[in-house]
């Protein structure tokens, strides 16, 4: 906590973009403009905070965004913001222009920035949780990973029609750095026979054995949904092991990537957004300082940024049970 007054705020959008950014910067600039603080973009993440890339904005700066994907604002992955000495010029720019609270919407990597920065400078910074991958702690859903998980759906359901139609076997990789968010609720939400992600050790010959028990039972159309970052190193490297041992199956790859990414947020991100800008600023006008704002059975939870990044998610091995039994 800090009891100095906010007066001048920034918010920025950083690393991987995610549907929902555009609705938080919407909330926290006219939550903020209606307290009385004047509210500043900073373009491209930390970037534009080195560089100085710094507008003031008006309530009507954020007319017409809620609906959009990607961010307004811009979004980067700053190597300079690495570097003690770029993240003192970044303090110099916000101070230049008299700015004394920042709101970060990124994800943990972006944390991890934003809480180097507040040991450094006396600036007190909050977080939202933008990113995909929801591999943030202290938020049951964090911005952008609904409509991604979404976008997965719609693919995968177009997938599964020609996978049945051929009777192929499909192995669909999504995103997710080191997190298998994505897989496990796109891959139940259709139905998938195998779901592979980082949080769970798969026992590969056992998926082998379940694909070859099918085949003698002449199910031929089976879904995989492999998460990027999985064990074996993504879709192509489980294509090929599965091609190696199956070598008579009609086997196909899709990377569904960036598409995952964009695209206009679901109501429910634009919610999560909404409520989280709304309360970030809130955050730092009670003189909250660190910590990232999150929603936890439909209640705000503030978590410290240091363990919002650090907390592995767990995911229940019922999952996997489940997942069996459902597509048997
Ligand atoms: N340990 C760190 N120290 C300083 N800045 C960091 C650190 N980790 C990440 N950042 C900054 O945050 C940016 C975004 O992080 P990244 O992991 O790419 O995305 P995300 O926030 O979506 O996880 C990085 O490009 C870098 O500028
Ligand atoms: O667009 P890039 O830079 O290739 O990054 C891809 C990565 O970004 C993500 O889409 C989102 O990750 P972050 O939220 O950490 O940025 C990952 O799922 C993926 O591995
Ligand atoms: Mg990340």
């Amino acid at each position: 906590m800090t009891d100095k007054k906010v007066t001048r705020i920034g918010v920025l959008t950083s690393g991987g973009d995610a549907p929902g950014m555009n609705a938080a910067v919407r909330a926290v600039v006219r939550t903020g403009i209606y307290h009385g603080l004047e509210v500043y973009a900073v373009m491209r993440g930390y970037q534009g905070m080195i560089e100085n890339d710094i507008v003031k904005m008006e309530s009507r700066s954020v007319a017409n965004i809620i609906q959009r994907g990607g961010t307004i604002l811009k979004t980067a992955r700053s190597k300079e913001f690495f570097t003690p000495e770029g993240r003192k010029k970044a303090y110099e720019n916000l101070k230049s222009h008299g700015i004394n609270g920042l709101i970060v919407v990124g994800g943990d990597g972006s944390f991890n920035g934003a809480l180097k920065f507040s040991e450094e400078f006396d600036i007190p910074c909050i977080g939202l949780p933008g990113t995909i991958d929801k591999d943030i702690a202290g938020s049951d859903f964090t911005i952008g990973f609904d409509t991604a998980v979404n976008t997965a759906i719609d693919a995968i359901d177009k997938i599964r029609d020609t996978a049945d139609a051929h009777d192929r076997l499909f192995i669909i990789e999504v995103m997710g750095r080191d997190a298998g968010y994505i897989a496990l609720h796109s891959g139940v939400a259709t139905g998938a026979e195998h779901v592979l992600i980082p949080e769970h050790k798969t026992d590969i010959d056992e998926v082998i054995n379940s694909l070859q028990e099918k085949e003698k039972r002449k199910k031929l159309m089976n879904l995989i949904v492999v998460a990027e970052g999985d064990e074996f190193g993504g879709g192509e490297q489980v294509t090929k092991y599965i091609k190696e041992k199956l070598p008579n199956a009609d086997i196909k790859i899709t990377v569904l990537g960036h598409i995952q990414r964009g695209g206009s947020p679901t109501c429910a991100d634009r919610i999560l957004a909404s409520r989280m800008g709304y309360h970030a600023v809130l955050c730092l006008m009670e003189g909250r300082n660190n910590v990232m704002v999150g929603i936890v059975n439909d209640q705000m939870h503030y978590t410290p940024l240091s363990k919002a990044v650090k907390a592995k998610q767990q995911i229940d091995e019922d999952w996997f049970d489940m997942i069996k039994i459902l597509a048997s």
